[in-house]
């Protein structure tokens, strides 16, 4: 079935649309492997994390309120009950006026809320020492379950996996974590004047941009691209092309071929798909109006238009949020979190869409300026000036010089 072409949806449709496909499978990762993959369920811890409490400095271990009133000037002397290492199990307790030696890491024995630095203390002897801070219960400690108690969520489900989060399931006894797979994600680029990159060009034929962005735009988003052979503008090709695309991935992007002239056989060839459904052709957004999504099965079809800034436009669009949604990653990526900037100039923009201007920022002022770069969506070199994305309203005639917008990093 092909609803009239161009009859366009709001990008919120279009974004509507795809949180309706499912989440990919889930899979068991060695922790030692699953950097960047999102967790499929959240990691509860099952003990303390640390199992005992730690000193966190080379000193003595004692009871906070045996140096209550101690300085330079009055220094009580304590009793010296033994000394523990990094790894000791201490078999002795802390009593009123006593101590232990203990080094960076080791056990508190029974008794000792504390720890005086070294550095705050006169050894006398093995058998003595000055002391000469005062300090409060728990200073220079962490103590057991600091980290974490059992039954304490370590990361949530959805959560994309940092060094930081790795070493904390590592540390809490994980070895092995459940993930979302990873989805194959098959980019096919369509046109008879395309060419693979390292190409001698015949006039009139250019080098293929798109797939090169929007495989390393898959990759970043951490699913896995399969770069398909260009794709000549001829239905039968195409239809072709996009089956084994389907058969060999889990969503297909299609770059160029989406529009409605003579040779933009892309969405016949969708159309002709065996269980295929499209499900929008044009969104009310610039550059990307001829974008198209169709639902082969259950997998989602994505016609990017082919200009080259345009299709890189609605992968950060539409296409993030749909990977998103089927790797089932949640929360915003810090590099990715929008920030707000003072708008260098006037951008006039035309009622009914909305506007995807490429801005450049210019960080030395506070706000950043945020520089719209104008040019055609068919060059990429606007894309690459640019450091974000800032929207004109569907339903606004521009935004005015000095305003604050927000931004999308790119
Ligand atoms: N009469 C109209 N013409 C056009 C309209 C329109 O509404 N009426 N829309 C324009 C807009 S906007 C866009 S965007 C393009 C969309 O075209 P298609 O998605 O059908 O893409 P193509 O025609 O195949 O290619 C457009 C352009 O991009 C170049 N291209 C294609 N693939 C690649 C690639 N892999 N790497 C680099 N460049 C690529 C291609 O050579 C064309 O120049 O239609 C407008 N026209
Ligand atoms: O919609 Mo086109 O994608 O403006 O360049």
């Amino acid at each position: 079935m092909t609803p009239a072409f161009f009859s366009v949806i709001s990008l919120d449709e279009a974004l509507r649309l795809i949180s309706l496909f499912p989440t990919m499978e889930t899979e068991k990762q060695p922790v030692s492997e699953a950097l960047h993959r999102i967790l499929a369920e959240s990691a509860v811890a099952g003990e303390d994390v640390p199992g005992f409490d730690r000193s966190t400095r080379d000193g003595f271990a004692l009871r906070a309120k045996d140096t209550f009133g101690a300085s330079e000037s009055a220094s009580p002397l304590f009793t010296l009950v033994g000394r523990i290492k990094t790894g000791d199990h201490p078999p002795f307790s802390i009593g009123p006026g006593q101590a232990a030696a203990i080094a960076t890491g080791a056990m508190l024995p029974q008794g000792a809320d504390s720890v005086v630095m070294i550095e705050d203390t006169t050894p006398i002897d093995d058998s003595l020492a000055e002391i000469h801070k005062s300090v409060a219960p728990g200073t220079h400690v962490i103590r057991k379950g600091d980290d974490a108690r059992p039954g304490q969520l370590l990361l949530a489900q959805g959560k994309r996996l940092r060094p930081q989060d790795l070493g904390f399931l590592a540390g809490s006894g994980f070895t092995a974590v459940r993930v979302f797979k990873k989805p194959v994600i098959a980019i096919l680029s369509t046109g008879d004047e395309v060419r693979p990159p390292e190409s001698r060009l015949n006039p009139g034929e250019i080098r293929d941009i798109n797939t090169r962005t929007l495989a390393a735009m898959v990759s970043e988003q951490g699913a896995v691209p399969l770069e398909l052979p260009i794709a000549k503008d001829d239905e039968a090709t195409l239809l072709q092309a996009l089956q084994q695309a389907l058969d060999a991935s889990d969503v297909v992007l299609v770059s160029g071929g989406s529009s409605v002239g003579t040779l933009d056989f892309a969405p016949r060839a969708i159309a002709a798909l065996p269980d295929t459904t499209i499900l929008a052709h044009g969104l009310a957004i610039r550059p990307g109006k001829p974008t198209l999504i169709a639902r082969a099965g259950n997998k989602p079809l994505i016609g990017l238009p082919g200009h080259a800034a345009s299709a890189a436009i609605i992968f950060q669009v539409l296409v993030k949020p749909l990977i998103r949604r089927i790797t089932g990653e949640k929360g915003i990526r810090p590099e990715e979190r929008p920030f707000t900037a003072r708008l260098s100039r006037n951008i006039a923009s035309v009622m009914g869409r909305a506007d995807y201007v490429r801005v450049a920022i210019q960080d030395e002022e506070n706000p950043p300026l945020a520089v719209p770069m104008l040019g055609e969506a068919g060059l990429i070199r606007t894309l690459v000036e640019a450091q974000g994305l800032v929207c004109v309203p569907r339903d606004t005639e521009g935004l005015l010089q000095d305003s604050s917008v927000t931004v999308y990093p790119l």
